[in-house]
């Protein structure tokens, strides 16, 4: 059988040795690194990923010296003894044929703790740390301690190193005049500020010798001002090339960059052309990278000449079999990341362990196992949201004999109204996959059937996913024909010109986005609203935002006093906020609703009594629990499991719906 995707899968030949394919999985920090007791569980999650036929993997970063942590007691590879313990990961790589590189990670003024160093003074804008500046001596010594981190990793078994040299972290702020007014031999003009890094990948190249990849993260968009031109940071590539870098991977965005480098709605494959600008100008292979989550979309990105191999970090946090997958014509089958970053990096700002909401069993392969089962059960699942869905594929993966009852004549529940949001148009994605599932695991699907207390008495056990509905909340007027409810907003209720949301967590965003833009924004159209452009016109790629014209005037109004958007993800919902804001949206906090009437929305902000003049008002107050089969099931002896939002009513959490039906399904 010929591949649809000829180039992807095909090997790459770096001299001294060969990629299986052109699929690297990109770096990610999930906090197993930090102990080493921790890494017979990371040896398991990539042992996983090279047995489902990924080319090159990169570990999270190490720092080269505790004063480079990203974190207090944050991994780093300083010793003999890390190198040794490390022996395990490498091992159960190189078992299945894989091949994997030690990030090398200084994190500079991005440090989160009090130690931290950078090429100056100067404070960032994302930590509360001010850095101190190095000495030229500890810049001799930084150079010389990333070197050392290799030759360790060399001595771990490791088959090379990824130096990280993007995303604003230390490399950076010695590159740009920013972040650097050094006036010794590291600074003061563009060759002084990349002095750093080549010597860095010099030293290394001398202390590792031939037969070991070096792999260079170039920051090929900084996104930040006062940054590194398109013309210097060719200079610094072809410089780091003949110090003896192997392959250059892309980085996009410093971490303080006010522009959304990798969550849903930074379109698929949106950074492939400026790693193409730089393949233009190096002989050595590049890796596009960020928000490339398909087969057909990398080997377009390939088949382009935009670059030699494709990065994919969370799609293969996701999905361990994604290459064997795509190799196998199973496209369908494929977790596809969402970039929502739920439960991967935003666990990491929360100091918990990064698992993928789609698929909880990632970063804990020793500990959520889900084996055939021994004695097969006729279960009922009742709902087909995320909850029902996930246990009904998953129980059913494990042998059982699955039936899936869902009242609408669609599977999705709430997550096909989010599928619907510009931005979130990826989630269809999940739909698809379930849907596929279904049949590939032979779930018996009753589509279109409300299930009954009497008809499910006859399984052995019965798993209720029967999720929310909208909370009206008592407002007088609210049977007022103007007000909807978010449900029936997205589901194509007209809605007037004029509209207020009352409630402004997750749903309310989400029904304001919808209100205002369109779906699947065209490439061109997001870097004019995010103002990003070609860095050969400005330094970075950072240019003047375009506003986009808004279909509607939306007033976003809460009752609750904070900031709004406050408990939206802590690294999308700034993207959100920024978006609303962008597009003219009033946003009006501590708000008391008086009545809804043919003049509009009653309220008092404050002691002032406003009267918004709307034609329209959203209701995205809140949930409720669907449980009215919980009691005349357990009245008949049934046993009953309640999962996702049936249980916990809480907004925008698919992530513990889909968590908790899989533990389910482990455990029957
Ligand atoms: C606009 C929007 C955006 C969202 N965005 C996100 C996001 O970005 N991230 C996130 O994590 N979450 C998001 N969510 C929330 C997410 O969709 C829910 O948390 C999730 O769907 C809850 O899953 P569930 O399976 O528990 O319930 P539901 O999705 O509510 O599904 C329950 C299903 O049960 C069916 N049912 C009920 N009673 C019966 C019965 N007796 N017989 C048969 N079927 C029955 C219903 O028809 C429904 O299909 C969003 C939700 C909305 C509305
Ligand atoms: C949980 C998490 C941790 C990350 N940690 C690192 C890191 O340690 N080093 C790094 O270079 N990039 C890190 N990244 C960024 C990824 O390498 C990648 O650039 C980003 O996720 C976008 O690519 P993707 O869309 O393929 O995931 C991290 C990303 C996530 C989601
Ligand atoms: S949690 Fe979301 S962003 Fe992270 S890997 Fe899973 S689907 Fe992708």
């Amino acid at each position: 059988m010929t591949s649809r995707y000829p180039t992807l899968l095909s090997p790459l030949d770096l001299g001294h040795t060969v990629l299986r394919n052109r699929v690297v999985m990109g770096s990610m920090h999930t906090k197993l690194e930090d102990r080493l007791s921790d890494l017979p569980k990371l040896a398991a999650y990539f042992a996983e990923r090279a047995r489902g036929g990924v080319g090159l993997m990169v570990t999270g970063g190490y720092a080269p010296t505790w004063r480079g942590w990203l974190a207090p007691f944050a991994s780093r590879m300083t010793t003999a003894r890390h190198a040794d313990a490390h022996r395990v990961v490498t091992d159960a790589v190189h078992e299945h044929d894989g091949k994997i590189l030690l990030q090398v990670l200084h994190a500079g003024r991005y440090g989160y703790h009090p130690f931290t160093q950078g090429a100056s003074n100067r404070k960032s804008p994302i930590t509360p740390f001010r850095p101190r500046a190095m000495s030229t001596r500890q810049v001799e010594r930084t150079v010389h301690s990333f070197a050392r981190a290799a030759q360790l990793a060399q001595r771990a078994g490791y088959d090379g190193v990824e130096i990280m040299g993007s995303e604003g972290y230390l490399i950076n702020q010695f590159l740009a005049a920013r972040t650097n007014d050094r006036t010794d031999a590291w600074g003061g003009s563009a060759a002084k500020r990349m002095r750093f890094p080549i010597e860095v990948v010099r030293r290394t190249r001398d202390l590792v010798g031939d037969d070991f990849i070096i792999q260079y993260r170039i920051s090929l968009l900084d996104l930040v001002d006062n940054a590194q031109s398109w013309e210097e940071t060719v200079e610094l590539a072809r410089e780091l090339q003949d110090a003896g870098v192997s392959l250059f991977n892309t980085g996009i965005g410093w971490h303080e960059a006010r522009v959304p480098t990798i969550v849903t709605s930074v379109p698929p494959g949106a950074f492939a052309w400026v790693t193409g600008k730089l393949r233009k100008e190096v002989t050595v292979p590049v890796v596009a990278s960020n928000r490339i989550n398909r087969p057909e979309a990398a080997e377009q990105i390939l088949a382009a000449g935009e670059a030699d191999l494709i990065s994919m970090a969370r799609p293969l946090l996701a999905d361990a079999e994604w290459v064997v997958k795509a190799a196998e014509g199973r496209e369908r089958e494929i977790i596809t990341c969402i970039a929502c970053n739920q439960a991967c990096l935003d666990h990491t700002f929360q100091n918990k362990r990064a698992t993928c909401l789609l698929n909880p069993r990632s970063g804990r392969e020793t500990e959520l196992v889900l084996l055939p089962t021994r004695t097969v059960k006729n279960l009922a699942v009742v709902g087909a949201g995320p909850a029902g869905l996930a246990a009904a594929i998953e129980l059913a993966g494990r042998g059982h004999r699955v039936s899936l009852f869902e009242a609408s004549d669609e599977i999705g529940g709430q997550f096909k109204l989010a599928a619907r949001v510009p931005g979130k148009e990826e989630f269809a994605r999940t739909l698809d996959y379930y849907r596929h599932m279904i049949d590939v695991r032979g779930v018996t699907l009753r589509l279109g059937t409300r299930a009954t207390a009497e008809e499910l008495a006859g399984f052995d056990e019965v798993v209720l996913a029967t999720g929310v509905r909208p909370r009206i909340p008592e407002i007088p007027g609210v049977e007022h024909p103007k007000v909807l409810t978010y449900q029936q907003v997205i589901d194509g209720a007209p809605v007037g010109d004029r509209v207020a949301v009352i409630g402004a967590g997750g749903i309310g965003f989400d029904v304001s986005e919808f209100l205002l833009h369109e779906p699947h924004e065209p490439l061109d159209d997001w870097m004019r609203r995010w103002g990003v452009t070609d860095p050969e016109t400005a330094p970075g790629g950072l240019a003047t935002k375009v506003k986009v014209a808004a279909r509607r005037e939306v007033y976003l109004v809460q009752r609750k006093t904070t900031a709004l958007g406050k408990d939206l993800g802590k690294t999308t919902g700034w993207v959100h906020r920024t978006t609303l804001k962008d597009s003219g949206v009033t946003m009006l906090r501590g708000a008391e609703y008086q009545r809804i009437d043919d003049e509009g929305l009653h309220l008092t902000v404050g002691e002032k009594a406003r009267v918004l003049a709307v034609d329209t008002v959203v209701l995205c107050a809140g949930q409720l629990s669907v449980r009215d089969l919980v009691t005349p099931l357990q009245e008949r002896g049934v046993t009953v499991h309640v999962i996702g939002g049936a249980d916990v009513a809480a907004e925008l959490d698919a992530k513990r719906a889909i968590k908790q039906a899989t533990e389910l399904a482990a455990s029957i």
